[in-house]
């Protein structure tokens, strides 16, 4: 094949910037030559509100989709827990490369556990699958906003306001930050956001030249895992105001899916919890168990908003 030369789209906090070097290297290794072109996207902007109340979809990643329209850039690297489940007409998803630990964090300057922090105690997150989640297991938690980077929120922390913050492990890992990590969370308790730890690459849908390149960078099993989690957030209108979990693990060639539903009207409201089996062997069956698993979801209550 001819050495190609790329450029890759990316924002440019510590962790987009690591993941697209990471993608630029697999590049490298394939003889190709890539570029970085840095961007601010609107999600990184607005800091002071909770992103599920700026609403809109794709805050973190229209920017870099414009620059692929433009031809200014060629792929676009994304947390695939960022993305929306339908990506906008004429862009598609080449890849899903080897997923990193998908769990959740505990992340604290003062309690090695969550098990061992007092009532009330203010722990920081901005994210409605976690607090849910958290609320769950410790209903005397006060749960507190927490918005920006991975560097931001380690920011904050140390700065004293919280007894502690729930990040995805898979951030602070590529960041180097593994001593951060108190412990990480088993997935019964906090199941992850669809996606969370897997990226995505990202490109404009009539570029069938790189097509065949990015496939041989993916990971099938990751692929097909994170299909089936996004298909659930599809299928229940997947927007970032809906408090939703939906994680696959495999058994073989059985891709065991759980998901978790909560009321973003009612957040007192206990969890709805459904899970589903199947042989998935390839994309399309993925997104059926993820489907079935949306229809037990809302056979069990769950709204679709
Ligand atoms: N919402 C921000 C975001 N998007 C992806 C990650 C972590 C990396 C990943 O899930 O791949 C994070 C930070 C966090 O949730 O702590």
């Amino acid at each position: 094949m001819t050495s190609l030369s790329l450029t890759i789209a990316t924002r440019e906090s510590q962790l987009a910037l690591w993941q697209a070097r990471h993608v630029q290297q697999l590049l490298q290794n394939l003889g190709h030559q890539a570029s970085l072109l840095g961007m601010t996207t609107r999600g990184d902007q607005i800091l002071d509100r909770t992103l599920s109340k700026v609403g809109g979809k794709g805050l973190f990643v229209k920017e870099l989709e414009t620059a692929l329209e433009t031809g200014a850039a060629d792929l676009a690297v994304h947390s695939l827990k960022d993305v929306p489940m339908e990506l906008p007409e004429g862009f598609a998803l080449a890849a899903v490369l080897e997923r990193e630990d998908p769990r959740d964090a505990w992340v604290s300057n003062r309690y090695a556990r969550l098990d061992d922090v007092p009532q009330g105690a203010v722990v920081g997150t901005s994210s409605l699958r976690r607090q849910v989640l958290l609320k769950a297991l410790r209903p005397d938690l006060d749960i507190q906003p927490l918005r920006g980077n991975v560097n931001t929120r380690l920011r904050k922390l140390d700065d004293g306001q919280y007894d502690g913050i729930v990040l995805a492990a898979a951030g602070l890992k590529r960041l180097d930050m593994h001593d951060r990590i108190r412990h990480e969370f088993d997935t019964d308790t906090m199941l992850p956001a669809a996606g969370q730890g897997a990226l995505g690459i990202e490109i404009r849908a009539d570029r069938q030249d790189l097509m065949a390149l990015f496939a041989s960078m993916a990971d099938a099993r990751s692929w097909r895992a994170v299909t089936a989690e996004r298909a659930v957030s599809r299928c229940m209108g997947g927007s970032c105001s809906m408090p939703l979990a939906a994680h696959g693990q495999w058994q073989g060639d059985t891709l065991h899916l759980r998901a978790a539903w909560g009321d973003e009207l009612q957040p007192d409201a206990p969890l709805v919890r459904t899970a589903a089996s199947a042989q998935v062997t390839d994309l399309a069956s993925a997104d059926a168990l993820g489907q079935q698993v949306a229809q037990l979801l809302q056979a069990a209550g769950a709204k679709q908003r």
